[in-house]
């Protein structure tokens, strides 16, 4: 049966993050993935999935997040057979640690992993494909790698700014122009992008390396407020964290 995708994309307010329900509707299970779901919304989430009759088998981070507790350890615990997916890079425990070139399947329908630090030593970017030969809408879910017009802070969990531009201008930017780029948090109200609509206006990617690195290193930004407990409870996939919220 030909793959068809059901996509769609959802809003935490708190910390201003999206979260992306992906689905091959072609497939006779409507298996489905879940990208950087936040603890938070995973009740609304579990709700959706089970509306839309799919069958959700991978829960999966673009990074260890600094700004909230991921969901993927509470939907492990609410949805048994579910895996948490993270980069072997990020140094994280989760199910499944994916590298650059991986391909992580979901019926016809795959996310390809493209390491992007930067942000983070170990932010990856997932982009979709399909298996058989057909047109496909192609999309890529960035994390904090790229925001729309705007990029990830560079200046915690091993951030580099040398490396995020390095990975932005060889990863992201390489891919074709009209693809859709959705981020990982948006703090404007935006909800999606193109790499053609960033190569050309994205403030802060479209100047050379050098000014690059002095906007980065310049953007007085206060640390994520729930920083001190995200981070170690992302590093295990949230799992610490459900015993009190299961
Ligand atoms: N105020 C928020 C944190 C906001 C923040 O630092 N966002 C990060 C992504 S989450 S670690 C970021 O990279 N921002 C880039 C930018 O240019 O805004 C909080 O307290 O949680």
């Amino acid at each position: 049966m030909a793959a068809r995708l059901l996509f769609r994309q959802l809003f935490e307010k708190e910390s201003s993050t999206y979260t992306y329900l992906l689905a091959d509707l072609g497939h006779p299970d409507k298996l489905a993935v879940l990208i950087d779901p936040v603890d938070r919304t995973v009740d609304r989430d579990i709700t959706l999935v089970k509306e839309l009759g799919l069958k959700l088998v991978y829960a999966m981070n673009t990074h260890v997040h600094a700004d909230h507790v991921t969901g993927t350890g509470l939907i492990k615990a609410k949805m048994p057979g579910v895996k948490s997916v993270i980069s072997k890079a990020s140094k994280a425990v989760a199910d499944h640690v994916v590298e650059h070139g991986d391909k992580i399947y979901f019926g016809d329908l795959f996310l390809e992993v493209r390491a992007t630090p930067g942000h983070t030593v170990g932010c990856v970017t997932y982009v979709t494909g399909v298996g058989s030969d057909q047109p496909y809408p192609r999309m890529a879910f960035t994390g904090d790698a790229l925001l729309i017009h705007g990029c990830g802070r560079t200046d915690f969990q091993g951030g580099s700014s040398h490396q995020l531009y390095q990975s932005v201008h060889s990863q992201i930017f390489t891919l074709p122009k009209d693809m859709l780029l959705y981020p990982g948090h948006d703090y404007k109200g935006f909800t999606v992008t193109t790499v053609g609509e960033e190569i050309v206006y994205n403030p802060r990617l479209t100047k050379d390396e050098e000014t690059f690195k002095d906007i980065m290193e310049n953007l007085n930004l206060a640390y994520p407020k729930m920083m001190d407990v995200a981070v170690p409870s992302n590093m295990v996939c949230g799992l610490q964290d459900i015993i009190s919220k299961v």
